[in-house]
């Protein structure tokens, strides 16, 4: 067993599962557990998880990746923190009890809010100082739904006895016995009270939401220690929790997306593909969203991001929903084996439709079926969305950052796929590049922590870890390309026209 202290230990809490990996010197994965948690469907459209399942999921895989690495808890310089952005959750400061469950990042319970709340003034003020927009997707709408939909929470809260915070905060709220009460930039500028260009809880924000100040945590940087982890909690060591950010940013920086104009696509259960756009906080004009990539010491750097609401969950919907599909991984056989799409094409927008469009009173639609449609089609055509969403958030990202982008590194499960790869090569035209380490968003957490920990020196030590799966080349050629791509583009306008009431 090791003495020194040169191993970083990652908490990557996801939308749907919770996984812990222990990184040693080499950025090399030694030991790691994983474990799903409850999804909670209220109604169509609305996402809830149980706080204290996350915080038990968390602690139960800290251990058995530990045990897994079969290194001592003395050994570890760090532990770093990635999660689920935006989700939500409100506390007792006191007693540490949730008021409810925690409202999820892709959840519309807040749907209805937003339509009252939108006006071009509001807009305006939301988009120059938090780079968003108001929709469901972002906390303040979750915190204001909770306000007037749960009884005496908002009394609570204004007699100061609630605390608010996204996972991270009510992560280290609790490993830290309730004794620190932090996030960090790219966790709250994701909240819509945050002004990302001051870097400060925002008072307009604040009273436009109705939310007071005593709830929120203090904000500090990605890379520094917020406190420590009780040593009940980690084998009988007190080690320091000191990387901290939101897992889109996180994968970013596990990607060593360190220069402007470098850009990375995730495929988790959405899809988001960000570019550094270096110290400066580009608003888009395209739909995109804008947002702090991280801050570490003194220094903030920016991204464009392109959020994506369903993209590998569409396959674990033909899986579970449709029971088309033993495991995610049979969807490539079918994909080949149906040769081309055959017309049919899959618009996935099950809980409305994000970036580029911003529609959440849509919902998913299938067009092109004819009597020779079969499965390997259908499949083929769920592969392709994600490729095709891909190239809508990208078109608009290269317009907003005037900036042509030469490759894209990819990560997330379902770029595990290497039909949806060489596909998404095709229809963007653009190399598309598998790290070795798929589990990037982890790396990026332990990366940020172990640079506070000293185990990195510094990022260009970082970007040397950082080593090629594989490359796939673009091979379509572009009449065929377009072709595909304008009958995509077709179909998103169709499924536009069909509203709901959400
Ligand atoms: N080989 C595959 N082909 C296509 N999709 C896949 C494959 N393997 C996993 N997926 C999809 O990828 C998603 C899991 O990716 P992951 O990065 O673990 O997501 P998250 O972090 O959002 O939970 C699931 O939605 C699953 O359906
Ligand atoms: O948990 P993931 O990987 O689906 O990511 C969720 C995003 O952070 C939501 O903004």
């Amino acid at each position: 067993m090791s003495r020194e202290r040169d191993h970083i230990v990652a908490i990557d809490q996801g939308t749907t599962s919770s996984r812990v990996m222990v990184f040693d010197a080499e950025g090399r994965v030694v030991g790691k557990a994983q474990r799903e948690f409850e999804q909670i469907f209220p109604r169509p459209g609305w996402v809830e998880h149980k706080p204290r399942e996350i915080l038990t999921s968390v602690l139960v895989t800290l251990t058995e990746a530990m045990h897994n690495a079969e290194v001592d808890a003395s050994s570890v310089a760090g532990i770093g923190i990635t999660n689920q952005r935006e989700t939500t959750v409100v506390w007792d400061r006191k007693t540490g009890e949730p008021v409810h469950n925690a409202i999820v990042w892709q959840s519309r319970h807040s749907a209805e809010l937003c339509r009252h709340m939108r006006n071009s003034e509001t807009e305006k003020l939301v988009r120059e100082r938090t780079g968003l927009l108001i929709d469901a997707y972002f906390s303040a709408t979750k915190i204001k739904w909770l306000f007037a939909n749960v009884e005496g929470v908002r009394e609570r809260a204004q007699k100061g006895e609630l605390l608010f915070g996204t996972i991270d905060s009510w992560l280290v709220w609790n490993l830290t016995g309730g004794q620190v009460h932090v996030t960090d930039i790219t966790n709250a500028s994701r909240t819509l009270l945050y002004d990302i260009h001051r870097q400060r809880w925002d008072d307009d924000l604040l009273e436009l939401f109705g939310v007071p100040k005593s709830m929120l945590p203090e904000v500090r940087g990605c890379s520094e220690e917020y406190g420590r982890i009780q040593a009940k909690h980690f084998f009988g060591h007190d080690v320091p929790i000191c990387g901290i950010a939101g897992d889109q940013q996180a994968a970013l920086f596990g990607q060593a997306c360190f220069e402007p104009g470098m850009a990375k696509n995730t495929y988790g259960t959405g899809c988001f593909l960000l570019m550094h756009t270096g110290e400066e906080a580009r608003i888009s004009t395209h739909g995109l969203l804008t947002t702090p990539a991280w801050r570490i010491g003194d220094t903030t750097e920016y991204a464009l991001e392109g959020s994506v609401f369903v993209a590998g969950s569409v396959v674990q919907w033909l899986r579970d929903g449709l029971r088309m599909l033993g495991k995610a991984s049979d969807s490539q056989a079918y994909a080949e084996r149906a040769g081309d799409n055959d017309g049919v094409y899959m618009v996935p927008a099950f809980t409305g439709l994000g970036a580029p469009y911003w529609q959440s009173d849509v919902r998913g639609a299938i067009f092109g079926l004819s009597r020779g449609t079969q499965k390997e089609h259908f499949i083929r055509a769920a592969l392709e969305s994600m490729a095709y969403q891909t190239r809508d958030v990208l078109d608009a990202m290269q317009q907003d950052a005037g900036i042509e982008l030469k490759e894209l590194r990819a990560d997330g499960g379902a770029i595990a796929n290497d039909f949806t790869a060489q596909f998404q090569a095709d229809i963007l035209d653009v190399p598309v590049i598998r790290p070795k380490i798929n589990e990037t968003t982890a790396l990026g957490a332990a990366y940020l922590a172990g640079l506070a920990a000293g185990v990195w020196r510094d990022r260009e030590e970082i970007a040397k870890l950082w080593a090629l799966d594989r490359c796939f080349t673009p091979q379509m050629n572009s009449v065929r390309r377009e072709a595909l791509y304008s009958g995509w583009q077709r179909a998103v306008e169709a499924t536009m026209q069909y509203r709901v009431e959400d």
